[in-house]
């Protein structure tokens, strides 16, 4: 067994009200931590752009081996649980949830299994920070300030979207997909 194995990462992954799988802090973590870094499940490389976004996206998860495959499609994906989908509405819906776009030209995006378990909080309400490495094809996170046990780890998705929660809100909705019940939005103090 290596050393990293020996350590337990200071978190879990479990389900919080409103917000699905969550990620959890099990102990004080200090600012500036390593939590984890992984490859990614699934990555789209396309200088072009021109193939549309969804050929793109089940394109390559056609040709993800079964394991990947079975983990992509375990994430979240914001489908009617209701309802029977195809494997390829479900990562489709996954897609849309949880990828992330890792360089400034929107042309490098990647789901990544335990990233995809962290929840968003709006700007000035996120514990946690994300570095892609393009060498290694790592994302690695660390927390952005002291964390204690019991906080949920989180991070924000657009960290651009600097507007009133009402609008905010909007915006997650379109682009995500979900409410947003994070601390800032639930504040009475925002507007
Ligand atoms: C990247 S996933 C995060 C993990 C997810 N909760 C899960 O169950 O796997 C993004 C999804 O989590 C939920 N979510 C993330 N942040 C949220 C927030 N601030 N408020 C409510 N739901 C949130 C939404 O369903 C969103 O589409």
């Amino acid at each position: 067994m290596t050393v990293a194995e020996t350590i337990q990462p200071p978190f879990l992954v479990t389900p919080l009200p409103g917000k699905g799988m969550s990620v959890i802090a099990t102990a004080p973590i200090p600012i500036d931590t390593l939590l984890f870094s992984e490859l990614p499940l699934l990555l789209l490389l396309d200088e072009s752009h021109s193939t549309p976004l969804q050929t793109r996206v089940l394109a390559a998860f056609n040709k993800l081996p079964p394991k990947p495959r079975a983990g992509l499609l375990s994430l979240c994906s914001n489908l009617d649980q209701g309802k029977k989908h195809t494997d390829e509405a479900i990562a489709l819906g996954v897609w849309k949830a949880n990828n992330f776009c890792l360089d400034s030209e929107g042309t490098v995006n990647g789901i990544f299994e335990l990233a995809a378990r962290l929840n968003h909080a709006c700007i000035g309400g996120e514990n946690c920070r994300w570095e892609w490495d393009p060498e290694t094809r790592e994302m690695a996170f660390y927390t952005v300030r002291d964390i204690e046990e019991g906080e949920e780890l989180t991070h924000c998705y657009r960290p651009d979207w600097r507007m009133g929660t009402k609008n905010r809100r909007e915006a997650l909705m379109e682009e995500y997909g979900f409410f947003c019940g994070c601390t800032t939005c639930e504040s009475p103090e925002e507007d």
